[in-house]
């Protein structure tokens, strides 16, 4: 069995080098920047009034100054500034230059043509030219775009940007004893729950899903899903990754042409996590249990997605504090199923007592998941702990 971390390595290394597409701002939230944005404006282009008010010289203060015209956004006033004048001014209009001082209008006291100042501000009121950013300037790549970048996209004068191309993701279930969501349940049977949490996690992360016909428990029908998953970056198998008679998965894949990276790792839950090549794509075969399909869907799906994409692939790793004692770990790195309270410096992290993989309550209640590294000697409630937040 190999590591955590060695399986996150090669997982990732699976990754093929993203493909860019442009798109529109307007569809760019929630993807990832393949080529750098280099801005074609300088902001503010000019220097701007950051109040309305009177633009003056601070030398004249108090005045009475002499008001010569009106400078408004989109409108700015084109005479030139004499000592003792003023110019009537509005939140984002051009200051004319010579003037070097914005008085907010609540400051001032006009009578007939002239301003004066009773009470002068202590600072310029004005944004300088390129103080918020300057043309040439870049966003680099590899950053997953939210609205304020798309909004620092446009002021930048950027209409569309080459973002990394969705990973196209199979998520493939299996067994004989599944039947979809809302369908009838004979005895024995069960709902396949697990691969639309997957498809949610993936989708999550950047990827286009295809769902896939539940698989049967038959190497044909195994086979017949694979071929339906051709062309995909991505097949995600859930289930059937085991030792039982009927986990046939591995064999399957194996007679399809699978390159195989590792199968199993020191983790738990997911022990019998299996990564590879087939057909021209990456391959993750999640294990059946719903908590560690979903736990390892977080620590591999994810991240392989985001990698696709050219972004951190990583998931965030917080520091909490321990709210109860806990015995020692065996030689498998934990991943358990927790809530978060607020504490004074560092979020209180309260395990729960059945970390049943199987028990899929707990894992939609979990606010984190608590890493503890195998072996980890027994722990004291009040000591620091690693975990990932599961809730954004
Ligand atoms: N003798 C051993 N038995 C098991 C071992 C082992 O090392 N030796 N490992 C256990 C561990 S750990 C896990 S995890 C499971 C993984 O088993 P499989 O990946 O082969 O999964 P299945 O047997 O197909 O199913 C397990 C369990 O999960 C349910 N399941 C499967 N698919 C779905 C789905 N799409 N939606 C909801 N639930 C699903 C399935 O009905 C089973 O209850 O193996 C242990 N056994
Ligand atoms: O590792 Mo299994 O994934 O414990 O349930």
């Amino acid at each position: 069995m190999i590591s955590v971390e060695e399986a996150l390595a090669k997982v990732l290394s699976l990754a093929p080098a993203p493909k860019g597409e442009a798109v529109p701002l307007d569809q760019a939230n929630g993807r990832v920047l393949l080529q750098p944005a280099v801005s074609r404006l300088t902001q503010p282009p000019f220097n701007a009034s950051a109040m309305d008010g009177y633009a003056m010289r601070l030398v004249d203060l108090p005045g009475p100054l002499r008001i010569v015209g009106t400078s408004a956004a989109g409108h700015p006033w084109t005479g030139t500034p004499t000592p003792g004048t003023a110019v009537r001014i509005f939140t984002g209009a051009p200051v004319p230059p010579g003037y070097d001082h914005v008085e907010l209008q609540e400051n001032t006291s006009v009578k007939g043509e002239f301003v004066s100042v009773e009470r002068p501000s202590s600072g310029r009121n004005i944004r300088a030219r390129g103080n918020d950013f300057a043309e040439g300037d870049v966003v680099e790549a590899g950053r997953l775009l939210q609205a304020a970048d798309i909004g620092l996209l446009a002021a930048m004068n950027l209409s569309a940007v080459t973002v990394a191309r969705r990973p196209r993701v199979a998520v493939l279930a299996g067994g004989d004893e599944l039947v979809r969501p809302g369908s009838p349940v004979a005895e024995g049977q069960i709902v396949s729950s697990n691969d639309l949490a997957v498809a949610a996690l993936a989708r999550d992360a950047g990827a286009i899903v295809d769902m896939l016909p539940i698989a049967q428990d038959t190497e044909e029908s195994l086979r017949q899903s694979f071929d339906a998953a051709r062309g995909a970056d991505l097949v995600v198998t859930i289930g059937g990754a085991s030792v039982g008679d009927h986990d046939l998965v591995a064999k399957v894949a194996a007679g399809l042409g699978m390159e195989r990276s590792f199968y199993k790792i020191a983790i738990r839950p997911g022990k019998p996590l299996m990564a590879g090549h087939i057909n021209g794509g990456a391959l993750i075969g999640l294990p059946g249990n719903p908590v560690s399909a979903i736990v390892c869907a977080i620590l591999f799906v994810q991240p392989l997605i985001r990698r696709m994409q050219g972004t951190t692939a990583h998931s965030p790793l917080r520091r909490g504090l321990l709210a109860h004692d806990l015995p020692a770990e065996g030689p498998r790195q934990h991943y358990l199923r927790a809530t978060l309270e607020d504490g004074d410096l560092l979020p209180v992290i309260r395990p729960f007592t059945d970390q049943d993989s199987a028990r899929l309550s707990l894992m939609a209640q979990a606010d984190a998941l608590l890493v503890r590294p195998a072996n980890d000697p027994p722990r004291k409630a009040g000591s620091c702990a690693d975990f990932i937040p599961l809730r954004r």
